[in-house]
């Protein structure tokens, strides 16, 4: 790769080249005050407990939720994708939910060359609307869902159908019950003015349609089925009673609901996908995103037996992966993240190693380098995907592969080979979620241990490590009131959190490589992940690119 002028970085006018650097991400780690619902207190955590003692030099607080990530408000809890995408492109990008919010506000999104192509099945065909059905703003906003379809209406649409994926994990458990309601609610004021609108079909999140990273096919493959096919195991008449009973089953969550269809007096599905039909996913974040609309858009597709591919006009709410230009139709452009620093460290000769488990690959390598696939130099990156467990909830193995995940980067850093060796380690998150308050402690105690493997790595290579986390979740279990306390419902009972939090997230830097005088600076006001690029830029001995947020260290005489 000949690096043009463009890319070549200066070099820091303090810092030495060389120094093999482990860049650990620990997924939804964020820092709260003890408490019986700190699930990362209660765990025994001694390599990240050891290095508070740094405190304030070479550990401290930053900013992983809301404008900091670019999201539309301070109420907006951080995710992996924006994370992720902050912590690797070093400045901060409009969102996905902020761009659509703006389109969709300034109708600017029904303008576009996405809505009219749809729009053209409006006359003769049904307009089909598919995505997560919460206010969780992660990957979708059912008021962004009610926009779309209040003005898919105002300009034609005469038959909608609705297929909605149960949350409960950027929302409360239970939660989806109401949001079922508040649509139906819409729907029916659609019908009594003559569109013909109705739920189609439905199903639990993690169980129909949203896998990603290719972890599980027949997580999207149920959703196929009921979305296009019209079949499922459950069938009801509408979609409130839907949800309602199939909560009532054994182990049924929010999030993990088996699908459903809505059928008719005659026991037929209402809303099967068919040819002429426009289809549009609502969510805006990729990664979840990604295999269905493989599954809608791809002629040659051999993950699972579509038995129907029916022509369609396509679109998503966003563009979900840049480089495969997937899908090809979409509504309101994707942010673009450019010149991230995996891209810039590429053109600089840095080798890179990034390594997760399957659950987790792609946010230190599609989002961590802007929502872009593949590599930017084969020669100088090697990234490197550990199976995770399919078809299971994790508060069942709480440890995942966090310790494969650490031997990876061991011998990655023993190697000699890499510059750089980034790692994701998922259990806080993806335990966190679960809402498994006992499992999260496990989780984050086996993530620690992952921690304590890279740090010997680093102690043996006289490497520098530098350890974060991508926003909120283990560190805080309950739903909290305004005053911190726990919030009880109706009936009394604690109502378990097992969403993302709005808290700050740590950061360290140290190892035996980490020169001398290099500390925080105390003189950024919010410092945020996105200031972590040009940190990590510095500490590979280079100053990064003017426009990247400002680096969080200086260097002391
Ligand atoms: O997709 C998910 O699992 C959650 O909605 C968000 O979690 P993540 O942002 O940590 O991936
Ligand atoms: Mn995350
Ligand atoms: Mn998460």
């Amino acid at each position: 790769m000949a690096t043009s002028s463009a890319w070549k970085l200066d070099d820091h006018p303090k810092l030495p080249k060389g120094k093999t650097i482990a860049l650990i991400v620990l997924d939804g780690w964020g820092e709260s005050a003890p408490d019986q619902y700190n699930c990362i207190h209660n765990a025994p955590t001694p390599a990240m407990d050891s290095l508070k003692h740094g405190a304030p030099d070479t550990w401290t607080l930053i900013k992983a939720h809301g404008t900091a990530v670019g999201l539309p408000t301070e109420d907006d809890m951080g995710n992996s994708e924006v994370g992720h995408n902050a912590l690797g492109a070093g400045r901060i990008f409009a969102q996905g939910a902020k761009l659509c919010d703006k389109a969709l506000a300034s109708g600017k999104i029904f303008d576009g060359e996405g809505f009219k192509y749809v729009s053209e099945s409006f006359e003769k065909s049904t307009l089909h609307l598919v995505g997560l059905l919460s206010d969780g703003g992660v990957h979708s906003r059912i008021d962004q869902l009610q926009l779309l379809i209040k003005g898919s209406a105002e300009r034609g649409a005469k038959r909608i159908r609705v297929h909605i994926l149960t949350d409960g994990r950027d929302v409360l458990d239970g939660s989806s019950v109401g949001f079922v309601e508040t649509l139906e609610a819409d729907l029916a004021t659609l019908r009594e003015n003559g569109v013909d609108a109705q739920i189609a079909s439905g199903g639990g999140r993690m169980y129909v349609t949203l896998d990603r990273y290719e972890n599980d096919w027949e997580v999207v493959k149920r959703g196929w089925d009921a979305q296009v096919l019209g079949e499922a195991p459950h069938k009801f008449k509408n979609a409130v009673e839907a949800v309602k009973t199939l909560r009532k089953e054994p182990g049924a969550n929010d999030q993990y609901l088996p699908p459903f269809v809505i059928v008719d007096d005659s026991g037929k599905a209402v809303g099967p996908i068919v040819d002429g039909d426009a289809v549009v996913t609502f969510n805006f974040r990729a990664d979840r995103m990604v295999m269905h609309a493989k599954a809608l858009e791809y002629e040659d597709f051999d993950k699972f037996d579509r038995v129907r591919f029916p022509k369609i006009r396509y679109a998503g709410m966003l563009q979900y992966d840049g480089e495969l230009k997937l899908p090809s139709r979409y509504l309101v452009s994707p942010p673009e993240i450019d010149r991230t620093s995996g891209e810039y460290l590429a053109h600089n000769g840095v080798r890179t190693f990034a390594c997760s488990e399957t659950v987790k690959f792609g946010h230190v390598t599609f989002f961590w380098n802007g929502n872009r696939s593949g590599y930017f130099n084969e020669k100088l990156e090697e990234y490197v995907e550990i199976p995770s467990d399919s078809g299971i909830s994790f508060n069942v193995q709480p440890k995942m592969k966090a310790l494969e995940i650490g031997e990876k980067a061991r011998d990655a850093i023993l190697s000699g080979k890499f510059d750089q060796v980034r790692v994701n380690i998922p259990n806080g998150d993806m335990v966190g979620h679960t809402g498994d308050i006992e499992a999260t402690v496990v989780a984050c105690e086996a993530a620690d241990l992952a921690v304590k493997m890279i740090f010997d790595a680093i102690e043996q290579v006289k490497g520098i490590y530098v350890v974060t986390a991508d926003h909120g979740n283990a560190e805080d279990m309950v739903k909290r009131d305004k005053s911190g306390k726990p919030a009880l419902d109706k009936e009394g009972k604690l109502q378990i959190l097992t969403s993302h939090t709005l808290k700050p997230v740590p950061i360290a830097i140290g190892g035996p490589g980490l020169s001398q005088g290099v500390r925080f600076r105390k003189d950024l006001e919010t410092p945020g992940l996105a200031n972590v690029a040009a940190t990590v830029m510095n500490l590979h001995g280079f100053v990064a690119p003017d426009d990247y947020e400002p680096t969080l260290i200086e260097v002391v005489e």
